[in-house]
This record gives C-alpha cells, sequence and structure tokens, in this order.
C-alpha cells in the first residue's frame, strides 16, 4: 500500500481530502499554467496532469493526485485574474450568464495513470458594477479560476448550478474517491 500525495496548494482541495478523511501529504508543483490546448477540456486535463507529473517524478513509489479548475464563458477560458482590474472585466463577462468550470484530474502511480474532468453550469445573477467593485475590494477573486470562490462571498453571485458543486470548489471529490479505490493506496475508510 502507497502514500497519497495531493499536488496542489489550493486550500480548497486539501480541505475536500480532509473531508473524506483519506490521509495525504502536500506536494506543491510549480507547473507553467501558460500551455494552450485548444480545448477547455484538453487543458484542464493536461495541467492536471503535468502538475501531478511533476510530483511523481520525484515521488515515483507513491501515488499523486493533480487538479486543474478554469471557467469557460463565451469560448472564453477565464483562469486566475492577474489583478483587480482584470479580475473585475471577468466579472463583468460572467455577470448575468450561465457559465461553465471545468475541473481536470490526474492520478499517477507506477501501476496506472487515470484522467478525467467533470463540468458543472454556473448561473450567476446580473451585478451591478458596486457589487463587482465590493467583491473584488474583498480580495476573494484573486487565486480562483473565473475570479469568484462559490464557497465564500461569491456564493451571493450565484443563482443556480447544475452539476457537482465540489467541481466549481476545484475537486470533485465524490469521482476523486471512486477513482482511487483503483489505486494501492493506503488507507481507504470506505
Ligand atoms: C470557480 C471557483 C474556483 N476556485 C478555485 C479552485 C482552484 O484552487 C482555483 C483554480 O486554480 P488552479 O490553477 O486550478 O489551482 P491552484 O493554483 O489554486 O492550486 P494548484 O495549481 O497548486 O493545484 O480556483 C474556487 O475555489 N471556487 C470557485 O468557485
Amino acid at each position: 500500500m502507497k502514500p497519497l500525495i495531493l499536488a496542489s496548494q489550493s486550500p480548497r482541495r486539501k480541505q475536500l481530502l480532509e473531508q473524506v478523511q483519506l490521509p495525504f501529504s502536500i506536494q506543491v508543483s510549480n507547473v507553467d499554467e501558460n500551455v494552450l490546448e485548444k480545448l477547455p477540456e484538453d487543458l484542464v486535463v493536461s495541467l492536471a496532469y503535468q502538475k501531478a507529473a511533476e510530483v511523481y517524478r520525484q515521488f515515483p513509489t507513491q501515488v499523486v493526485l493533480g487538479a486543474d479548475t478554469i471557467v469557460t464563458a463565451g469560448g472564453e477560458i477565464l483562469g486566475k485574474p492577474k489583478d483587480a482590474q482584470e479580475a473585475k472585466n471577468t466579472l463583468r463577462k460572467l455577470s448575468g450568464t450561465l457559465h461553465q468550470v471545468l475541473t481536470g484530474v490526474a492520478i499517477l502511480s507506477e501501476e496506472k495513470e487515470v484522467t478525467f474532468v467533470e463540468k458543472a453550469d454556473v448561473q450567476f445573477f446580473s451585478l451591478t458594477e458596486e457589487e463587482i467593485e465590493d467583491y473584488v475590494k474583498s480580495g476573494e477573486p484573486f487565486d480562483k479560476a473565473g475570479a469568484y470562490g462559490i464557497q465564500g462571498i461569491g456564493a451571493t453571485l450565484v443563482e443556480s448550478i447544475r452539476g457537482d458543486y465540489f467541481t466549481i470548489v476545484g475537486l470533485p471529490i465524490a469521482k476523486v474517491v471512486r477513482a482511487l479505490r483503483e489505486f494501492p493506496i493506503q488507507r481507504d475508510p470506505f
């Protein structure tokens, strides 16, 4: 049985793995996220794979989990905003729209590799300029794809969702746990 490593600096991903009581450690990967695949589905899987692969190269006897989340709206990929201006522009684009959140997952081990992508639809309320300004001032948008966090103040921007809530937060935890059952990890509480 092998230890599980989460190749992520995301506090949300850490929390979700803790929530299901899987023992794991964290090794942060340093992947250049500017790689541009044509399809959003390919892009998130490729980024998740690269994050996991970088850590797996250093710990080839363990099982490594990587993930990546992006938002797509009107054919555009909206990643993490670089500054307040970009955060505001992103939120203006999402205002009143139905958009998609995609999370790619990659699990690597000596025995096998699994990759998959999960999608959720999110309908935003129409946002006022004041609402956008206030939200950006809160600082919450900066480390988040699409410049919002549904698990935080961003919850007030969301009218409805279709799909797995946890895909939006950054890790479709049920599918991840199910996929991990195929791997020889140290302890499966289920
Ligand atoms: C849409 C949305 C995104 N996010 C977050 C999840 C991800 O952490 C982040 C997207 O950035 P990612 O590049 O997927 O992940 P990360 O840089 O935070 O961490 P790492 O690469 O080390 O794994 O956006 C939320 O927390 N809530 C949301 O509602």
